[in-house]
């Protein structure tokens, strides 16, 4: 083989590999199962989880490996209500930023700011981290939510001490005492994107994280990673497409054609399920009942036949972000908050893997398969045709 081919064929190897099927860590946080449509937390079915648990009981398990009994769990929601403020010097910098900006740059720009304030800044001891993980946790939804209303033109308000963070998610959002079933369905989604093995946001946590920087830049590394419409990005990018569609009855011709394209249709396809994934079926079902209870059906009647003719079509499935969109949308939260939503839950499973990572760190440094050119003499300028 002559240098040219072989570099050829390295090359179509590796970039084709996207590292899948690359085992790279032991971890004890969730398992999926990718043929049967499986997802654990540490053991615990997510679904289940997602029906009879509370966003911050699936914290406690993902960061400290079990269920609370009842006591410990009433003392790790008092450190919870105890940081549900944000820093006034973050408020500051957000009333700055341009009103163009989204709301996800806006997220990784004041969860960076956040670790100047933070009290235990500089401080890496276990008890610190855990604190800065539930500190994390609580502000994150009360940045998306006061940037919202600055942005509109309202002040921030104050979150309700002994709320939890799916109610007071909407009510800081909204200013309006939120319906405990849109709560409840806040609370189940969130459940339903805590965690999730090695996807791109967590892994890229948990290579920053092996450098033995702080959690600050692993979460906001880790934020920038989950921006892109490839990973959490892709569910606001279904709302788009459920725009562009318009009438349930124009999907079928308008998902055929973006598929003789070559084009993806976003919300569908895994890297790791080979059948539907766990958590829409879970999150169809919710859509379906707020979206009927609110009479807002028209968003969830597109993305039914859109999912229709992928099935009828392709051999690609549902993933998280199809549905959870329309169910957003039916509590009437606009779809530039959509990938945030995602962010505010997924820094439970974050934080849970940058400590995972800490207990037992080693860098995170792969190798490169070289496919640029070999020794080559250097030139002066004056000499380079
Ligand atoms: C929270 C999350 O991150 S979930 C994922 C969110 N992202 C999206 O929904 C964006 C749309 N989906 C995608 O781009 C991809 O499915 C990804 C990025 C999620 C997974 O990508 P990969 O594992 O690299 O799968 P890959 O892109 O190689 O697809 C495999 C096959 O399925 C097809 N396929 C995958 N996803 C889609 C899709 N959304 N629409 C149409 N076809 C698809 C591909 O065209 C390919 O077909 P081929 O073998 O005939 O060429
Ligand atoms: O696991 C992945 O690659 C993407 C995903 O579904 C998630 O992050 O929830």
């Amino acid at each position: 083989m002559t240098d040219n081919k072989k570099s050829e064929s390295s090359e179509k190897q590796v970039s084709e590999a996207g590292l899948a099927d690359v085992v790279a860590c032991n971890s004890g946080i969730s398992l999926i199962d990718g043929q049967a449509g499986q997802l654990l937390y540490r053991g615990y079915d997510a679904v289940e989880l997602a029906r009879h648990s509370t966003f911050e009981e699936v914290a406690y398990l993902l960061w400290y490996g079990r269920l609370p009994g009842l006591s410990e769990f009433e003392a790790f929601l008092d450190g919870f209500t105890g940081s549900m403020r944000l820093p006034v010097e973050t408020v500051m910098i957000m009333r700055m930023f341009p009103h163009v900006a989204t709301p996800m740059e806006i997220l990784r720009t004041a969860v960076s700011s956040m670790g100047h304030w933070d009290p235990d800044s500089g401080v890496t001891r276990l008890d610190a981290l855990m604190r800065k993980a539930q500190r994390i946790t609580e502000r994150m939804p009360l940045i998306i939510s006061s940037y919202q209303r600055l942005r509109n033109g309202m002040e921030p308000i104050e979150p309700r001490s002994n709320s939890g963070i799916a109610m007071n998610f909407l009510y800081t959002l909204t200013g309006k005492e939120p319906d405990p079933v849109m709560v409840r369905a806040m609370d189940s989604a969130l459940i339903l994107h805590a965690d999730h093995e090695l996807n791109a946001s967590t892994f890229t946590a948990r290579v920053v994280a092996a450098t033995l920087t702080d959690i600050y830049s692993c979460i906001t590394s880790a934020i920038a990673a989950l921006k892109g419409p490839l990973h959490g990005g892709a569910n606001a990018e279904v709302m788009n497409m459920l725009d562009a569609i318009g009438d349930p009855a124009r999907a079928d011709s308008w998902v055929k054609q973006r598929l003789s394209e070559k084009k993806k249709i976003p919300g569908f396809g895994h890297r790791v399920y080979r059948c539907e994934d766990p958590r829409a079926t879970a999150l169809r079902e919710t859509a379906r009942k707020i979206t009927t209870m609110t009479g807002n059906t028209h968003y969830f009647e597109i993305a039914e036949e859109v999912e229709k003719t992928m099935l009828a079509n392709t051999k690609v499935f549902p993933n998280v972000d199809f549905f959870s969109g329309t169910l957003y949308n039916a509590m009437g939260i606009p779809s530039e908050l959509f990938t945030p939503i995602f962010a505010i839950s997924r820094v439970v499973g974050w934080t849970a893997h940058i400590l995972e990572q800490l207990k037992n760190n080693r860098l995170i440094r792969p190798t490169a398969n070289y496919v640029g050119p070999s020794l080559t003499p250097y030139v002066d300028i004056s000499a380079r045709s």
